[in-house]
């Protein structure tokens, strides 16, 4: 599914009543009486007071429209126009008479701290206050409204996006409603996906509007967020004629004395995704653990002991090379990973300590291999690319080092992101109990399996955190997240894939 910028949907707008012949108000009509239906549906008749907030342009137009139909229902409504400009727009004027005129409920006016209601923990509050129009600081009393409604502890629905909340852009130390729910019309934002935002949204549902499909459709997205769909269609099924060779072969360089664990994880995890051959590469103390633990994978082992050493690999040109779990960063490591960068002409995957020899050799990010894949977490990230102010320049940051280097950047966090150069692919699946030891292991394994079955560099990584993620979804549904260990996630990769194929069960 796309996400679009604010812009591009404020130009949609348009685009759509263009096309359907609609006015602005009868687009708006059409949109809250969704917001309204799914609130009515949720709310069921329940005696509970409704608190709108509306701001004075279309945002606010939306929350009038939702309110005239809630107390048309029969609900308790309260409704506040909260007075932050002169510059009402006319979709706001035209349903604040239409509110006035059919339902006889007259909207308090807020222009101050000293106009705000009291709010109660068991009030409904309905924020139309911004939408995507936001685009400046908040004056001082709206910020403090917007405190004052996340302090009542009521139960929060916005329309459109939380007010505060910018769809492309932070403003920094400005309040966000933090909203338990976010009605969001036709495509989700940018900003509920990114780590310093998202929880503001809170579950966010999005409601089809009937914007122009052709808009949709032909216009490039900001971002893409990955579903069962897509993933589906992008997995390359095997054919009964072919051979282990047929299904590549990946060499995962790694390990170091007491890190072996990393790759023992990735060679298995690559195997169980469907890679014809694995070679670990590791140093002499891990041989007996890789062939015990790991008998499926060969093994070739450099001329160290305890950590990895430079040599040549007999590789072949369609071979692809994995490298840094839990390699260290020892200066023999470092020797190799250079030999590596020099000889290897296919993506190769770099995690864990190949990245941090990077940050530290950046001399190095000049040989990488076009389209290969990095795999950062947080902290290797910053040191590769520097701090950021905001996520969103962190993106931006991340989208520039792609292009810079040609490279594929998987951004690990709760939302996974996949950025390679104008594309951001987002993953929503996988869970809490992902965060532990070994988890990034197997997702190097499962990406370079992939790799070197053949798929397309930014395919194999979107594909790969996809199957990861959902991997760790089924293992959680059979236990905790908080007993989840790497190695449950490679077990349960062909299950994960399976499940892209199985219909949902249909009642009799
Ligand atoms: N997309 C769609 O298809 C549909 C969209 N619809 C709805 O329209 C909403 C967008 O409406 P909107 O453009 O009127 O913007 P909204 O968020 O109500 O803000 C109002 C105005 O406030 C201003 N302003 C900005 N920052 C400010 C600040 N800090 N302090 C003071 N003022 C500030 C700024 O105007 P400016 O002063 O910059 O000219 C802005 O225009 C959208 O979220 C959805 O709910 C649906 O109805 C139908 C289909
Ligand atoms: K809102």
């Amino acid at each position: 599914m796309k996400i679009f910028s604010a812009e591009q949907l404020h130009e949609a707008d348009k685009i759509t009543q263009e096309k359907q012949k609609i006015t602005s108000l009868e687009l708006m009509e059409r949109a809250s009486s969704r917001i309204f239906e799914e609130i009515n549906n949720r709310l069921n008749g329940a005696e509970i007071k409704i608190k709108v907030f509306c701001g004075i342009g279309n945002n606010g137009g939306d929350g009038l429209v939702v309110a005239r139909k809630l107390v048309r229902e029969g609900y308790h409504v309260d409704v506040y126009v909260v007075n932050y400009s002169d510059k009402r727009s006319e979709g706001f004027l035209e349903n604040y008479r239409t509110l006035k005129e059919d339902t006889k409920n007259w909207p308090v006016l807020l222009k101050s701290e000293d106009d705000f209601p009291e709010i109660k923990s068991n009030d409904f509050v309905i924020d139309a206050i911004f939408g995507i129009g936001l685009n400046r600081p908040l004056v001082e009393w709206v910020q403090k409204l917007i405190v004052r409604i996340n302090e009542s502890k009521a139960f929060k629905v916005a329309i459109d996006m939380p007010s505060g909340m910018l769809a492309d852009e932070i403003i920094a130390d400005q309040p966000i409603v933090e909203a338990n729910y976010t009605l969001t019309f036709q495509a989700p934002k940018l900003a509920f996906f990114l780590p310093e935002t998202a929880p503001f949204a809170g579950n966010v549902q999005i409601i089809d509007i009937g914007i122009d499909g052709q808009y949709l459709a032909e216009n490039p997205a900001k971002a893409i967020l990955i579903g069962e769909e897509q993933a589906a269609s992008l997995y390359q099924p095997r054919s009964k004629f072919t051979h282990k060779g047929n299904y590549g072969h990946t060499y995962m360089v790694g390990g170091s004395y007491g890190m072996m664990g990393s790759m023992t994880l990735s060679s298995k995890a690559a195997l169980r995704i469907g890679v014809g051959k694995v070679t670990a590469v590791i140093p002499q103390c891990g041989y007996d653990i890789l062939q015990t633990s790991v008998p499926e994978a060969m093994v070739e082992v450099v001329p160290h002991d305890i950590h990895l050493a430079d040599m040549k690999l007999e590789l072949k040109k369609e071979d692809i090379v994995a490298f840094g779990m839990g390699a260290g960063t020892n200066e023999k490591s470092i020797e190799l990973l250079t030999t590596l960068l020099n000889q290897v002409k296919t993506p190769m995957l770099i995690d864990a300590d190949g990245l941090n020899m990077l940050s530290k050799y950046s001399e190095l990010l000049e040989l990488i291999p076009e389209k290969s894949i990095l795999t950062p977490h947080p902290k290797e990230l910053e040191r590769l690319i520097g701090s950021w102010k905001n996520d969103f320049e962190k993106l931006d940051k991340v989208q520039k080092f792609s292009d810079k280097y040609k490279v594929t950047m998987v951004i690990k966090g709760a939302y996974t992101m996949t950025v390679s150069s104008d594309n951001i692919y987002i993953n929503t699946n996988g869970n809490p109990g992902m965060a532990t030891a070994g988890s990034g292991d197997v997702l190097s394994g499962v990406i370079a399996g992939l790799l070197a079955q053949g798929y397309d560099p930014a395919i194999a990584a979107v594909f790969g955190v996809f199957i990861h993620a959902k991997a760790g979804d089924l293992v959680v549904a059979d236990t905790v997240p908080d007993a989840l260990i790497a190695s449950d996630i490679t077990a349960y990769l062909g299950k994960a894939i399976r499940s892209l194929f199985e219909k949902p069960e249909t009642k009799a």
